[in-house]
């Protein structure tokens, strides 16, 4: 059986801010200044095991980012309830979604060394891991260029090699492909998904649906709460008054190839896999229900 990477119970967060107000005619020019708490997110329950794969979705201010920055262990804030992580588990490096903040060397190879030099490896260990981490995300023939002639998606890709190259166990990605076109989008996807095939727990945050597959892990948020878990497949199913799947209750609009799906239940087609979620998979059981012997 996996072992937990991560457990939460009855998690909240809150996080204080500072608000000025001008104060009336007769009390001066001085801003009055006072700190107000907001409470972002409500009695979350949560277990990641090592080695998962978690969609993180939601609609924008859902709490998602909030989310991954507490199991990146980032950021201020009052937590109440129960996190347990495990004594094994490195930390978890968060990759948000405009990479440039968090690079700060003048190539690819300089800043994953700024990062392995502040996490004390040894400079001998460096390159083996380094020449590694590139090949995993394909920057093999970028890594010693200028980080500022980089495309978005490869400095994404750049940042994501500092993480691997770091040895993490685990990787939160923040939206990484939101800046980013259909091509470089897929290698950021294919680079994270050969990660995880060797071992390494991934989050991803996003709100482009369309990245889901079949048998992924959806974790939704909507104002601050989970409200769904289970599979991509779940996530899209409707009731059978043909509405209120998950996805819909979360505020998101489903990919295309959903909507068709949902379109052909209406009209009595029942799919076999009933929720095709690539338009690949979904030719290939429309293939084989027109292939069903007709009912009298
Ligand atoms: N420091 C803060 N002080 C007050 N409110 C905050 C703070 N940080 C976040 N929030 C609020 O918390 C809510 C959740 O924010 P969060 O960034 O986690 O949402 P999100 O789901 O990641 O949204 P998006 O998809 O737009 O990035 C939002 O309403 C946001 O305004």
């Amino acid at each position: 059986m996996q072992r937990e990477r991560w457990r939460l119970r009855s998690v909240d967060l809150f996080v204080q801010s500072a608000v000025s107000h001008r104060p009336g005619n007769n009390g001066g020019n001085n801003p009055l200044v006072h700190t107000m708490e907001h409470h972002l997110l409500h009695q979350i329950d949560l277990t990641i095991k090592h080695g998962e794969w978690v969609f993180l979705v939601g609609s924008n201010g859902s709490g998602k980012s909030t989310l991954a920055r507490l199991l990146a262990g980032l950021g201020h804030a009052r937590v109440t309830g129960d996190i347990a992580r495990m004594e094994d588990a490195s930390f978890a490096p968060l990759v948000a979604q405009n990479p440039e903040a968090a690079l700060v060397g003048m190539t690819p190879e300089e800043d994953a060394i700024l990062l392995l030099e502040q996490l004390a490896v040894e400079a001998g260990e460096m390159p083996k891991r380094i020449d590694a981490a590139m090949r995993i995300v394909g920057l093999t023939d970028q890594m010693k260029q200028p980080i500022a002639q980089l495309s978005g998606g490869q400095k994404q890709l750049a940042a994501i090699a500092g993480c691997i190259a770091s040895g993490a166990d685990a990787l939160i990605v923040d939206e990484p492909t939101a800046m980013l076109d259909p091509q470089a989008s897929a290698a950021v996807m294919a680079a994270l998904r050969e990660l995880h095939r060797t071992g390494t727990t991934v989050i991803w945050v996003t709100q482009r649906l369309e990245e889901l597959q079949e048998g992924d892990r959806v974790v939704s948020m909507k104002d601050g709460r989970i409200k769904f878990d289970g599979r991509a497949e779940q996530f899209y199913s409707r009731d059978n008054a043909n509405v209120g799947s998950p996805c819909e209750e979360a505020g998101l609009d489903a990919p295309y190839v959903v909507h068709t799906v949902w379109e052909l239940q209406r009209s009595g087609i029942m799919l076999d896999p009933p929720m095709p979620l690539t338009a690949s998979s979904l030719a290939k059981a429309v293939n084989s229900y027109a292939k069903q012997p007709a009912c009298s």
